[in-house]
């Protein structure tokens, strides 16, 4: 047998299998998704096999073994070996940049390079025994090497340190052998256990066959016959104050077992989580869980787009849908973006679920979220919650998918792969048969169009965009429609709170009446007001700032000199926990000036309303008061996030003021007041998805308020009452902002009338850079015109230089595709781009290809 392997050599010559022999010692329980060593060229590098067959495309003459099988059970199952070429086909990636998407960081290779002594070691000894004179510690090394047997290449290079030329001489003439494995970069934890006898009374024999003087080892008996269970040893010599030794000693005698055991890091380990049981559905809950329990009984495939307001109880139909799940002995993924992963989120699921429940997300430790992993991987449980890459839980009887909070752009990654959790969800579910959930108080406007798609079908009342002024005249909503994807949504909907707890009123504050009226503080009158009665009544504030679009950059007064970053072209980010100003793309950073460095004035100052500036003026205008605040800059610390949570949640602040971060998902029933401190930050942005950002951020944040007994209500500061996405917000109408938002996105040509790409190219050098951009897009062109005939079914637009057109010194371009109807377009784009593979390489030109983007910078 063959297997055919992915090697872990990104690059296109490599992006196909290999064929390696299977040596018979591994025949049996090497399986599709193994993970391997094989050699390649030289080195020993990893590889995942994706297939095997009974013979080989090339002489089995020239075919060379599997080295080393890295673990016992599979890390990938068929199903996601499958999965990883439908990625690299529709992200355009590599086969194996897929496949180590799926498997966490701990298992990700580590190289390491060996030395042993190599077949000329002998002569060379032989020689050097006939008297010859020796000045260099040729022979050290080698007597140390054979030592060994085998010494890590850096352990060699520090115990000779100043002979690496030698060494490198002796490795050349082959002397010495170099020899490359691949170890894990973790590994499981493994503690001694002491293992009892299975009938503890046969120890009572062992306890007088003890020496009198062995009082020790006695008590340690004793207390083994009375606790029979396996125990760790640390913990017993604890217990008892014995000596390791002590129980060593037991176990060489052969009277207990004393084994190395794998444990797993438990993040919520000793934490209890308060069992809770299904709650009564409510009317609305009941009728949405009703088709989604008849999929799931019927195991039948279905993508549903459950859009419900916030406090409608989403999560309690999420749960109810798992129970139902796994009653059927099938397995459920929950996604949840990054930021509402909070402990309260993991509460609600470890209290329902219990252990049967594994946790992944980017603030565990790399061994915790290994460990968690592993558990899946095991079968020790069956649902998993977690951020964007838990959709590649190794699970093979998956019965249910839920993605919640749908539309969060943090589902899309932004390093290849190029992939959206909600596609991969799908593609997933299509495999197992299984039901796919989709939530959301604001659904992104592409699930929301395919969902309403098959209303339309159905004759249902469906929403008819105009033609308007769009300049593909001609292009009815009926033909637009060609971008539809294969299967359509069913969209189910929850429209009331739980319990008839109104939606809060939300106000539109004008800041620029403030302006007028001499208010120049970043709060309004009304806001202030509503703060200050809300502190009367010891009653929680939250208050919102999006800090996207709006830098708190360092500006000079005198000159208007700007600080930005030598790197790229962006402005420098003032930090006032560390006094310095930083680049949020390429990490530089350097000490806060005291003076311009273009005029020396010494009024260069921090601009921007950044949280920092906020909780100074809360302090300066409510003395006393008492603020939480929650951003990148406090919440880097592992756990500070849980931490002001609990802390406000005990009431240990009367403020909870931050940016994204205290918009998702949060559920405190003190809180009833909201307040957002600008709400056109996002508005600004050079990105089509503008509107939508703005209108989700402002529906999520406002959804905080009076979510339990006590009523809310929101103050939102605007520069724009005007705009619709600001409007419709503040009416919780969500319908009203989907009509005028696809007018626009119609006009606009794009999606989900139209789907995009965006190839973004850079270079050191603009002339190499521009050169290289016209010819690519010239080519892209004239492919599509061929394929195309000229239709308008595609465009190119470009290439002109990027919203941010100059990262880690290197400057950019972009141009972006817009297409409807033909799914082979990415495919054909990254053929164009193949073509200039020679020029990357030569020149170090760098074409990246994003398919749906999500961010246009
Ligand atoms: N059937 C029910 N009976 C009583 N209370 C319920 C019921 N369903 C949900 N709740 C409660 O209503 C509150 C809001 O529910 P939940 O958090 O699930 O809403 P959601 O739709 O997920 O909200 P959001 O999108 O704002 O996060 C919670 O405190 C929840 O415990
Ligand atoms: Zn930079
Ligand atoms: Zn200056």
């Amino acid at each position: 047998m063959i297997a055919n392997v992915i090697v872990d050599v990104p690059a296109k010559q490599t992006n196909r299998t290999f064929d390696y022999i299977i040596p018979d010692a591994m025949r049996g329980w090497l399986a599709i998704g193994s993970r391997v060593g094989v050699p390649f060229g030289p080195r020993v590098v990893q590889g995942f096999v994706v297939s095997m067959s009974e013979r080989a495309d090339v002489a089995a003459s020239k075919l060379k073994p599997i080295a080393q099988v890295m673990d016992l059970v599979p890390p990938l199952t068929p199903e996601l070996v499958e999965l990883a070429r439908w990625m690299s086909r529709t992200y355009l990636c590599h086969e194996i940049t897929a496949l180590q998407a799926m498997i966490p960081g701990a298992l990700k290779a580590k190289y390491e390079r060996y030395v042993t002594l190599g077949g000329a070691a002998d002569e060379e000894a032989a020689a050097q025994g006939f008297g010859q004179l020796s000045f260099d510690n040729r022979a050290d090394i080698a007597a140390f090497v054979r030592s060994k047997e085998h010494v890590p290449l850096e352990q060699l290079l520090e115990r000779f340190a100043g002979d690496g030329a030698l060494i490198q001489s002796m490795i050349k003439s082959g002397e010495l052998l170099e020899v490359q494995t691949i170890k894990n970069r973790l590994s499981a934890k493994k503690v001694l256990v002491v293992y009892p006898p299975e009938d503890p009374s046969v120890l009572e024999a062992c306890v007088s066959k003890l020496p009198a003087g062995a009082k020790r080892q006695k008590e340690v008996l004793e207390h083994l016959i009375r606790n029979p269970a396996p125990v760790r040893l640390t913990e017993l010599a604890l217990e008892l104050n014995v000596g390791a030794g002590t129980v060593k000693g037991l176990a060489d005698k052969g009277w207990i077992g004393l084994r190395e055991t794998e444990v797993f890091r438990d993040p919520y380990a000793g934490r209890e989580f308060k069992r809770t049981q299904p709650l009564p559905f409510t009317e609305e809950q009941a009728a949405v869980f009703e088709p989604i329990q008849a999929a799931l009984t019927a195991v039948r495939h279905e993508v549903f787009l459950l859009h419900g307001v916030t406090g409608s109880g989403k999560t309690e139909v999420y749960l109810q849908a798992i129970r139902q799940c796994l009653d059927q002995g099938r397995e459920a993924i929950v996604l949840v973006p990054e930021i509402s992963l909070t402990p309260q989120m993991v509460e609600r699921f470890k209290g329902r679920f219990g252990s049967e429940v594994a946790v992944l997300h980017s603030r565990l430790s790399n061994g915790e979220r290994y460990d968690e992993w592993r558990k899946i991987a095991l079968k020790q449980v069956r649902v998993v919650i977690g951020a964007r890459s838990a959709i590649f839980a190794p699970f093979t009887s998956l019965g249910l998918i839920i993605i919640d909070e749908e539309h969060e752009t943090s589902y899309k990654q932004e390093d290849s792969p190029k992939y959206h959790a909600r596609e991969v969800a799908i593609e997933r579910a299509i495999r197992h048969r299984a039901a796919v959930v989709l939530g959301s108080a604001t659904p992104s406007l592409e699930s929301y169009y395919r969902a309403s798609e098959r209303d339309d079908r159905s004759g249902a009342a469906g929403r008819q965009a105009g033609p308007g002024g769009s300049p593909f005249a001609g292009v009815n909503a009926g033909r637009a429609a060609a971008v539809a994807h294969p299967s359509a949504y069913r969209l189910l909907t929850m429209k009331e709170r739980v319990q008839g707890r109104p939606l809060p009123p939300v106000h539109l504050v004008d800041m620029r009446e403030e302006l007028k009226q001499g208010n120049r503080s970043m709060f309004s009158r009304p806001l202030y007001k509503a703060i200050e009665e809300r502190l009367e009544k010891k009653q929680q504030v939250v208050l919102f700032l999006n800090r996207r679009g709006y830098s708190t950059f360092v500006m000079c007064r005198e000159c208007g000199h700007t600080l930005g970053c030598p790197h790229c072209d962006i402005s420098l980010t003032y930090h006032q926990s560390s006094q310095t100003v930083r680049c949020h793309y390429c990490g530089y950073a350097e000490p806060q000036a005291r003076t311009c460095p273009s005029c020396s004035s010494e009024h260069i100052r921090f601009f921007g309303t950044g949280t920092q500036k906020v909780e100074e003026e809360l302090g300066k205008l409510f003395p006393g008061i008492r603020v939480i605040r929650m951003d990148v800059d406090t919440t880097t610390e592992k756990g500070s996030h849980e931490k002001l949570l609990t802390m406000f949640r005990n009431r240990e602040a009367d403020v909870l003021l931050g940016t994204q971060m205290v918009a998702k998902g949060l559920d405190f029933p003190d809180v009833t007041l909201v307040g957002v401190i600008a709400a056109d930050t996002v508005l600004n942005l050079p990105d089509f998805r503008a509107g939508e950002r703005t209108f989700q951020l402002l529906t999520q944040v406002a959804g905080r308020a009076g979510r339990h007994e006590l009523p809310g209500e929101v103050f939102v500061q605007t520069y724009t009452p005007e705009h619709y996405s600001i409007v419709t917000a503040s009416g919780h109408d969500y319908e009203a902002f989907l009509e005028e938002e696809l007018r626009m996105r119609e006009a606009g040509g794009y999606p989900p009338y139209y789907r995009l790409i965006l190839i973004t190219i850079s270079h050191e050098q603009i002339p190499m850079l521009v050169r290289t951009a016209e010819s690519l897009v010239g080519h892209i062109k004239e492919l599509l015109l061929r394929e195309t005939d000229g239709s308008d079914d595609a465009m190119v637009l470009g290439p002109v230089a990027s919203p941010i057109p100059r990262i880690k010194d290197r400057y950019r371009f972009q141009c972006m595709i817009k297409y409807r109807g033909d799914s082979q377009l990415p495919s054909l784009i990254a053929k164009a781009a193949e073509a200039f593979d020679d020029v990357c390489r030569q020149h170090n030109v760098q074409i990246g290809i994003d398919v749906d983007p999500q961010l246009l910078m």
